[in-house]
């Protein structure tokens, strides 16, 4: 099967990479079973890369039925090392007005029904998760983002991350406002803890689409609000990506985000007592702290 090293997830609005060549739609199977959709392997920007929209191309997957473990697994089986995630939110905050763009670094879960890790059967494990995203990869987001010049950027922020599918109450808009949140969406986890599970780098480009339901001048947050600020966000999404493939080192040897090896000291399972058929289905996670 080809292989890329950069991992795509697309969200609302991105069911396809414009500009991909040489494309190959793959079918991955996974122990947590079939990841949203295919997987397009191609050329983009002169790099091998991979695509994956987690809702499906016709947008059939709600947030919490996202099978996020298939979808990190799939990318991980093809090799890939750096996955950007593209996600529509909402604005917390005034001065992130839709169609601007935010690079987060922090998140604050508020989903209910998810299943949070690879993890489970006999084989424990606790990553680090104080900083979800991967700083390396965000940087070099945010100086391809700020590349673009006609879009307002925001280095960093809080994504809280609601269960959905309905969009929040006023009352629960404004507690995240008071407790320091910026932005919101429905899909950001467990997408970045798997990764973490993974040892990808990961990071969002997450695309404003309306103020939710706290303001007071504006309209609360509908599906249709959300896709006519989408189309364009996706645009400058598109072209970000197209920048950073460039910038995207081709291997992780000199990076210091410490990604690579998330799992080096979180595995508390006694690996003498691991049974063959876990060793099994979790080698590609674990197989190099195996030997
Ligand atoms: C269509 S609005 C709500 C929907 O959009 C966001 O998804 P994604 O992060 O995949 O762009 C949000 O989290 C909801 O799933
Ligand atoms: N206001 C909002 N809340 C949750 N997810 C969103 N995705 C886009 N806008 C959103």
């Amino acid at each position: 099967m080809r292989r890329a090293t950069i991992g795509i997830i697309g969200g609302s609005g991105l069911y396809r990479m414009e500009g991909m060549t040489d494309v190959e739609e793959v079918r991955v199977a996974t122990p947590f079973g079939d990841p949203s959709d295919v997987i397009t392997i191609g050329n983009f920007s002169g790099v091998p890369m991979a695509f994956l929209p987690r809702h499906g191309r016709g947008h059939s997957i709600n947030p919490t039925e996202i099978p996020a473990r298939a979808n990190i697994w799939a990318l991980k089986s093809l090799g890939v090392e750096w996955v950007i995630a593209v996600s529509a939110v909402g604005s917390l905050r005034e001065e992130i007005a839709p169609r601007d763009l935010v690079i987060p670094d922090q998140i604050f879960d508020r989903t209910k029904s998810r299943v949070n890790g690879f993890f489970e059967g006999g084989l424990v494990v606790h990553c680090t998760f104080a900083d979800p995203f991967c700083p390396e990869l965000s940087n070099l987001l945010l100086d391809s983002a700020r590349e673009l010049g006609d879009v307002n950027v925001h280095a960093g922020g809080t994504y809280v991350c609601m269960e959905g599918p309905l969009f929040s109450t006023r009352a629960e808009s404004n507690v995240y406002r008071k407790l320091g949140m910026d932005i919101i969406g429905m899909t950001a986890l467990p997408e970045a803890k798997l990764a973490r599970e993974a040892e990808l780098c990961y990071a969002t480009i997450a695309c404003a689409t309306d103020y939710d339901c706290w303001h007071e001048s504006e309209e609360s947050v509908t599906v249709q609000m959300v896709v006519n600020n989408l189309s364009a966000n996706v645009a400058n999404a598109q072209r970000i990506l197209q920048s950073v493939a460039q910038k995207i080192p081709a291997n992780r040897s000199h990076q210091t985000c410490g990604c690579a090896d998330a799992l080096a000291t979180s595995i508390m399972t006694d690996r003498l007592q691991l049974p063959a058929p876990l060793k099994e289905k979790y080698s590609l996670l674990i197989g190099k702290y195996l030997s």
